[in-house]
């Protein structure tokens, strides 16, 4: 039995299992990824070389990246060979059996948060203006309140005119406290006020906004690189998660930001925000493929509890279920 047939089988029919909020928040995507590869299967009575092609170029444009598809298209292209399938009818399971493989197979990806139990947890969250990630700091907060931790914040983006306070909002609404400091004042002055008045308080997770001047390369990697030492110099583990936080629906584009941004400070995960907004689910993948960091979290819509672990089962199954169905 062939991975998705298991993935479906554990999560169909059982409720406790089936997440809702995945199989809603991926539904613009799986609608077209699934139209699309149906739409292939009732046009070739055959698969052929340029079936092929036509199914490169789906994949492709659900932005699961070039060298991701060459090697999904290889991997399938074998086993057809192997199983003898003529009808393009037969290939869906194969096609997303090598989805799942491809992405879980050469490498274990953990999309827990690592929490410290010894210390304070210091979270920096970067990322470009828009990408949601103010958004995602409550979020996280509010997924961290809920498992009975105590969080605060620290408003580290003293760039964007109204981040501070929108920030300062969003933890007024969750009851958590917010350190901040004046506009254009220095982020890590915030995040050094902020971490001893987390340690004083016995806090267990501080996160920690930051600008998201990714114009200006250099300036961003200094006030990264000082941020980290302030941090050090408080809590010697920390910071224990880096999260770059981008929005799905600038594809292609989001993929190079987040390149960009791993050049330039140690990323230990990604967030990808707005996935339900996109009918280009497959950036996940891409992700894997260039950066080989792992996918921990995803914004599957706008309300507090629309953030969700990434969970690939959950999220191969939200992307390919009405390829299955139909
Ligand atoms: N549908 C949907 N909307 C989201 C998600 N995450 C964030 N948003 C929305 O995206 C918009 C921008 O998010 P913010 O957190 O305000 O981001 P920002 O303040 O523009 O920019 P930064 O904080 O600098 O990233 C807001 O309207 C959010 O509600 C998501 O997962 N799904």
């Amino acid at each position: 039995m062939g991975f998705f047939s298991k993935i479906k089988d554990a999560i169909v029919g059982n409720s406790a299992k089936q997440n809702d909020k995945y199989v809603a928040g991926l539904d613009k995507s799986s609608s077209s990824f699934s139209a699309k590869i149906n739409e292939l299967a009732a046009r070739y009575r055959e698969i052929d070389d340029d079936y092929f092609e036509e199914l490169e170029n789906v994949l492709i444009m659900s932005d699961v990246g070039v060298s991701m598809v060459m090697t999904i298209i290889d991997e399938i292209k074998k086993e057809v060979r192997l199983q003898n399938i003529k009808n393009p009818q037969m290939i869906n399971d194969i096609i997303i059996d090598k989805m799942f493989v491809i992405y879980a197979n050469d490498s274990y990806m953990t999309t827990k948060i690592n929490y410290d139990d010894q210390d304070l947890t210091v979270i920096l969250m970067v990322g470009v203006n828009g990408a949601g990630k103010t958004t995602t700091i409550a979020k996280l907060a509010h997924m961290m309140l809920s498992e009975g931790k105590t969080v605060m914040v620290a408003a580290g983006d003293t760039f964007r005119a109204g981040a501070i306070d929108q920030l300062a909002v969003w933890a007024e609404r969750l009851g958590i406290e917010c350190i901040k400091g004046k506009e254009g004042g220095d982020p890590s002055s915030v995040v050094f006020d902020a971490l001893n008045q987390a340690k004083d308080k016995g806090v267990d997770v501080l996160i920690c906004d930051t600008a998201g001047r990714l114009q200006n390369k250099v300036n961003l990697m200094n006030e990264l690189e000082k941020m980290n030492r302030i941090i050090k110099r408080v809590v010697p583990s920390g910071p224990q998660e880096t999260l770059l936080v981008i929005d799905a629906t600038t594809g292609q584009n989001g993929v190079s930001q987040a390149q960009e941004f791993s050049k330039i400070t140690d990323i230990t995960g990604i967030v990808l925000t707005k996935m339900d907004g996109t009918a280009k689910g497959g950036i996940v993948l891409s992700i894997k493929d260039t950066l080989n960091i792992p996918v921990k979290f995803m914004g599957l819509g706008e309300s507090m509890d629309d953030l969700q672990e990434f969970d690939l089962e959950q999220y191969i199954y939200g992307l390919c279920k009405n390829l299955m169905e139909e």
